[in-house]
């Protein structure tokens, strides 16, 4: 590195499902030219290898044996984020139904956390400018020195209605939104419920409720916080 070229930034982004991560966090490492890492897919990854691989994910010490087996593969360019689980290219088959339902009880197992959270500091550490994180622990155990940490909110409805809308436009016409709303919650308990490294907002983080604002203005709130920071370093 030059030795005027700016020190990377670490921007650590969490919260529950349909608040706003993965939009926003490709989007700000977008337009400041950052690495991305989208760890919820990390997370599907290895859920999905568990079941084409027949283990029983409700066995937590079936997962814990195979944990380190699954070699996962992320790409972290925010215009095109890729994911591949031993060579094979994942991104479709990690967000079926059935890995959505099993992905909570992998996820709780220490013994993926470990794995998993190895990957991603040795990601972060790598990104030559600087990387936003997203998922639910980053900002309390993946990466405590982050710059900047972010915790993003939405109501249930509003995070069921654009999870709705998400599956209707993946052709999908009777669309329960009730329903969506229950799994969104249900599955946030099971996270925010877990022994190891639960989805909890870091004591320094920055809470954005965007249950009334557009993406883009989540997105500039989050790009100002970011420049802020970078001007006092
Ligand atoms: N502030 C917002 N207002 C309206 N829709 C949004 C907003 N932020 C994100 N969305 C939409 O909501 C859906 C879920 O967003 P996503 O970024 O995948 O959330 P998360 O990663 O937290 O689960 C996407 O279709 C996205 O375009
Ligand atoms: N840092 C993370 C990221 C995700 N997870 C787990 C818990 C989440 O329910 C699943 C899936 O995360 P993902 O971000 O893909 O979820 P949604 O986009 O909200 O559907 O992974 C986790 O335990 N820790």
């Amino acid at each position: 590195m030059s030795p005027d070229a700016p020190a990377p930034v670490i921007v650590a982004i969490d919260g529950p499902s349909g608040t706003g991560k993965s939009s926003t966090s490709r989007a700000v490492a977008t337009k400041l030219g950052l690495s991305y890492l989208d760890t919820g897919a990390q997370y599907r990854a290895i859920t999905w290898w568990m079941l084409t691989h027949g283990v029983d994910v409700e066995d937590a010490a079936a997962v814990a044996a195979v944990a380190d087996r699954p070699e996962i593969l992320s790409g972290t360019d925010p215009t095109d984020p890729t994911i591949t689980v031993d060579g094979t290219d994942a991104s479709g088959p990690i967000r079926t139904q059935e890995v959505t339902a099993a992905v909570s009880a992998v996820s709780a197992v220490p013994e993926v956390r470990a794995r998993i959270t190895e990957l991603q500091r040795a990601i972060a550490a790598g990104a030559p400018t600087g990387i936003v994180v997203e998922g639910r622990d980053i900002g309390t155990t993946v990466l405590p020195d982050a710059d900047l940490k972010i915790f993003l909110t939405a109501s249930p409805e509003a995070r069921a209605a654009r999870r709705g809308g998400e599956l209707k436009g993946n052709g999908d016409q009777a669309v329960d939104l009730d329903a969506t709303r229950e799994a969104l919650l249900k599955r946030d308990a099971a996270d925010a419920g877990r022994k190891t490294s639960p989805l909890k907002k870091a004591d320094d983080a920055v809470e954005v409720d965007t249950t009334e604002l557009t993406l883009e203005q989540v997105v500039e709130c989050v790009v100002t916080l970011v420049e802020e920071k970078q001007q006092v370093r």
